[in-house]
């Protein structure tokens, strides 16, 4: 197997990133990195990805920047009186395949002069665009794919979240020229054994292999 490094990223803060990174991390036995967590009430992103992807604590790297407000890094940043060091952004190197997911949308500011998009061109690993599939997610999905393509972002597919459907979906693969990966159907539950079931019943595996 290819041990690679997949970008998870999406068209919105809420999407369903953390969700859909926690099952990836699970199903390909990977490493999981949130490089800048803004906002730490429960936690972060990085334990909740431990819990749902019942991942052990080796293959949980440690963020770059712990914020404490949750908003924009970049602000959240300036609030904590922090300045973001854009060098010590450096895709961390591991045994195995690495999950890394941004904050917010693509192009959500990491500090006043750097967008998360401008960080995945740099770092050139391809990206997972994950989108709802409610009202108004076309736009959405569409804006984003574009900002990504300005910027030569390599993307692997979109991953949609929620009920099925079908015409938005298939309509932002065709227009975006990007590969449906499949769709995370909304989990009443949501635990280890919940989201595992359903990343293997609405993902194919060699997809992100
Ligand atoms: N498939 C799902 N089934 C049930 N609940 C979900 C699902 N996906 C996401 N959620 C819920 O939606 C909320 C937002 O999801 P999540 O935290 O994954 O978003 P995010 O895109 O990672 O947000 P952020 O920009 O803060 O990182 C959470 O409460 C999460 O539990
Ligand atoms: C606080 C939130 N959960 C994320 N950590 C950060 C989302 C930043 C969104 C900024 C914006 O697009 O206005
Ligand atoms: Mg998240």
């Amino acid at each position: 197997m290819v041990h690679r490094t997949i970008i998870v990223t999406g068209t919105d803060t809420d999407v369903g990133k953390t969700v859909f990174a926690a099952a990836l991390t699970a199903a390909l036995g990977a490493s999981y990195w949130k490089p800048v967590q803004a906002g730490l009430e429960e936690g972060g992103d990085t334990s909740t990805v431990a819990r749902l992807g019942g991942l052990p604590p080796e293959r949980i790297l440690p963020e770059a920047y712990r914020l404490t407000t949750p908003c924009s890094p970049h602000r959240a940043a300036q609030i904590d009186g922090v300045a973001i060091d854009t060098g010590r952004l450096r895709v961390p190197a591991v045994e195995g395949p690495l999950i890394i997911e941004g904050a917010g949308g693509v192009l959500v500011p990491v500090t006043p002069d750097l967008l998360f998009a401008d960080l995945f061109a740099r770092w050139q690993h391809p990206v997972v665009l994950v989108a709802r599939t409610g009202l108004g997610t076309i736009n959405h999905s569409l804006l984003s794919i574009e900002a990504l393509r300005r910027r030569d972002v390599p993307i692997l597919g979109i991953a949609f979240i929620g009920d099925p459907v079908e015409d938005s979906e298939a309509t932002i693969a065709r227009l975006g020229g990007v590969r449906r990966l499949g769709r995370l159907p909304h989990l009443p539950q949501l635990d280890v054994t919940t989201l595992v079931a359903a990343f293997q019943a609405h993902f194919t595996l060699k997809d992100f292999q």
